[in-house]
């Protein structure tokens, strides 16, 4: 397996069967958490992706970017809106828009509002998040494998439908311009929510995501850049896998980041995107495995992030708890 900065980089285009695509990823996700994945097969969909998430950014009007205002974890959050790390002084310096389930083949009803310029390419979005949804459960019966489990074991509790909490990101970083004051926080140090995230960032001037390796200090620890691997996923398992799989799979901190100072020339603006792949709402994820292999460092860390292992805990009530913590803030100031 070849080796990008922290994370390690793997092809699965000639990887169907379970047992052989566990055993190429199993391991990484095991310690690190994070993985490139090359040959995933939704390269030309990404790069489509990308093309109309800057159009929207760009393009569409603040009407509309109002009347799709996020609510329910669905729709536009302007920047400055979010604060993933709340231990840290500054905002996060990123706008989004989070789609939810829209069904294939009835595009023209999605489940919550669609600014105009997406609902033009709705039937596109819906293709795109079910290839995501397809990839990951190819995961998932991986993830089962490794763990000696029934291969359907974490796939048939991931559906999709209009009940679906999984979402379908656009991110945008806006440029920093030259001798701007700001924090060197993008987005501020956190773990995902679900069971793994999908992440796919543009090349050009996509720096500054980096990972806290497991085993580092969770205070005054290392943090590493993941680097960028044209055309790979790179994918990352979130709080929920972690706390069904008794931390065998890892649920790393990550963040994104600007230089400090900022540049003379400035830094130039971010585009990336993240599907977040959740399991069923009513999915209990008390732990499958002996909580007692769980090590004291993996148990504070989880701790640390209000996920109990043994807990029996749905997925649902588990987003919902870490939605909270987001977004509190931007509650308390609205
Ligand atoms: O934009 C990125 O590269 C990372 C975004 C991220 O980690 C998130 O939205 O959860
Ligand atoms: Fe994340």
């Amino acid at each position: 397996m070849a080796q990008e900065g922290a994370v390690a980089v793997v092809d699965v285009s000639q990887l169907e069967d379970p047992k052989a695509l566990a055993d190429a990823i199993a391991s990484a996700l095991g310690s690190t958490g994070f993985l490139f994945i090359r040959g995933h097969g939704m390269e030309e969909q990404a790069k489509e992706m990308f093309r109309l998430s800057e159009r929207f950014f760009k393009e569409e009007s603040a009407e509309e970017k109002k009347r799709c205002a996020y609510d329910n974890n669905r729709g536009y959050t302007y920047v400055s809106q979010e604060q993933l790390d709340p231990d840290h002084p500054a905002p996060d310096l990123k706008e989004g828009f989070n789609t939810g389930f829209i069904e294939r083949g009835n595009p023209s009803k999605p489940t919550h509002p669609l600014p105009a310029l997406l609902a033009e390419h709705a039937g596109a979005l819906s293709e795109f998040q079910h290839s995501c949804f397809e990839f990951c459960q190819r995961l998932m019966r991986a993830f089962a494998v490794a763990l000696e489990l029934p291969v359907d074991f974490f796939s048939s509790r991931h559906h999709e439908g209009p009940d679906s909490t999984s979402i379908l990101r656009f991110l945008h970083y806006p440029a920093i311009p030259p001798g701007a004051k700001v924090a060197n926080i993008r987005a501020g140090a956190h773990s995902d929510f679900g069971s793994c995230t999908l992440l796919f960032q543009r090349p050009e001037g996509g720096d500054g995501l980096e990972i806290l390796p497991p085993g580092e200090p969770l205070e005054g620890g290392r943090w590493k850049p993941t680097g960028m691997v044209p055309d790979a996923v790179l994918v990352n398992i979130g709080d929920a896998l972690e706390l069904w799989s008794g931390a065998r799979f890892k649920s790393t901190l990550h963040r994104v980041v600007l230089p400090s100072p900022i540049p003379p020339e400035g830094i130039p603006e971010r585009f990336s995107m993240a599907w977040f792949f959740q399991p069923t709402s009513s999915a209990s994820l008390k732990t499958c495995v002996d909580v007692t292999s769980i090590s004291e460092y993996d148990l504070e860390r989880m701790e640390k992030k209000g996920v109990k292992p043994g807990a029996d805990i749905t997925a649902g009530q588990h987003l919902q708890a870490r939605l909270d913590s987001v977004y509190k803030l931007a509650k308390a100031a609205a």
